[in-house]
């Protein structure tokens, strides 16, 4: 994509380290968020005498789930917070759910509390997200701060989505007037994503699965998000040559290998920047994690 195509204009990437027609390194900027942020958790221990406390709540026993928990406590706890995760049995009730998050809610030396999707299927998972402080969703779900985030008051927002526009803007690439297509509409990914590319003065387009002619739309994209959960569904003719690709998609593919939601051998050929799946979006949605934990911690101090 040269600059004349599109408002993408050309230029070096932001950090001068990523040429154009390559693979976004989510890892090394997910390792960058989270030496910022261990500076910032040691300025919050020096001036407060306690370091932000993580509480993050894994109900059953869903093999993805296990690991993206054990690495959410880990990396709390190897940026200085206070990290703890709570392993309850896939029979727990809702009501006992809701009495762990309100134990949480009202516990001083917590900072920040997710409940790790998806819940079992007893249990409503849009009364568990409103049940969480709206200042300790550190996953941004509660309906308080999705209604910020469209109102253009932005506090505590998703994860994946927030690695997402850091990853953009790794590539150095303006998105002031770019055309920008989110694949997906979900509460947790494609909804708040398009919110931030509208904030940005992207000109946003949500596709979903009723879109006609999806190829089409994602051809139009400068900047394309793909997060619908189907292994490799977006193939390299979708792409416009030079886009900014990022694929959110976690899954298996009939191998059991790890792939995204785009074809990304096909797409790289005509993406200016693509990201891979591992290690693009998803180590970004932990390192944002923390940076929310920090950001909620430093707003609950200051409000006493
Ligand atoms: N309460 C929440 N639940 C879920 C969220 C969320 O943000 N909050 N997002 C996803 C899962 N997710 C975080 O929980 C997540 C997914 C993937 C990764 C990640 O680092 N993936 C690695 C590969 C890991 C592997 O080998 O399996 C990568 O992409 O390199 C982190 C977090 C749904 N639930």
């Amino acid at each position: 994509m040269s600059g004349s195509q599109s408002s993408l204009g050309g230029g070096a990437p932001a950090s001068g380290v990523t040429p154009p027609n390559s693979l976004l390194d989510g890892k090394a900027l997910a390792q960058k968020v989270r030496d910022e942020v261990r500076e910032d958790v040691a300025r919050f221990v020096a001036k407060h005498g306690r370091p932000p406390g993580l509480d993050v709540i894994l109900v059953g026993e869903d093999a993805a789930s296990v690991v993206y928990t054990r690495n959410k406590e880990k990396a709390s706890n190897e940026v200085g917070m206070r990290g703890r995760l709570h392993r309850l049995p896939a029979e727990t009730s809702e009501a006992e759910l809701l009495d762990r998050i309100a134990a949480l809610n009202a516990d001083e030396t917590v900072d920040g509390i997710l409940v790790q999707l998806p819940l079992p299927k007893h249990i409503r998972e849009d009364l568990v997200i409103e049940a969480v402080s709206p200042a300790k969703d550190v996953d941004g779900f509660h309906p308080i701060n999705a209604g910020r985030l469209a109102t253009g008051k932005a506090s505590l927002v998703p994860c994946t989505p927030t690695g997402c526009m850091r990853l953009i803007a790794e590539t150095g690439r303006s998105l002031e007037g770019a055309r920008a297509v989110v694949v997906g509409r979900s509460n947790i990914v494609g909804k708040p994503m398009a919110m931030l590319l509208l904030g940005a003065n992207a000109t946003v387009t949500m596709a979903h699965s009723r879109t006609k002619d999806l190829p089409a739309v994602c051809r139009e994209a400068d900047v394309l998000v793909v997060a619908v959960g189907r292994a490799r569904m977006v193939k390299g003719d979708w792409i416009k040559e030079g886009a900014v690709v990022i694929d959110v998609g976690m899954n298996r593919d009939e191998s059991g290998k790890l792939c995204g939601d785009v074809d990304t051998e096909s797409a790289r050929t005509r993406a200016s920047f693509i990201t891979p799946v591992p290690g693009g979006v998803g180590p970004m949605t932990i390192a944002c994690l923390l940076q929310n934990t920090a950001r909620a911690a430093w707003a609950r101090v200051a409000g006493g």
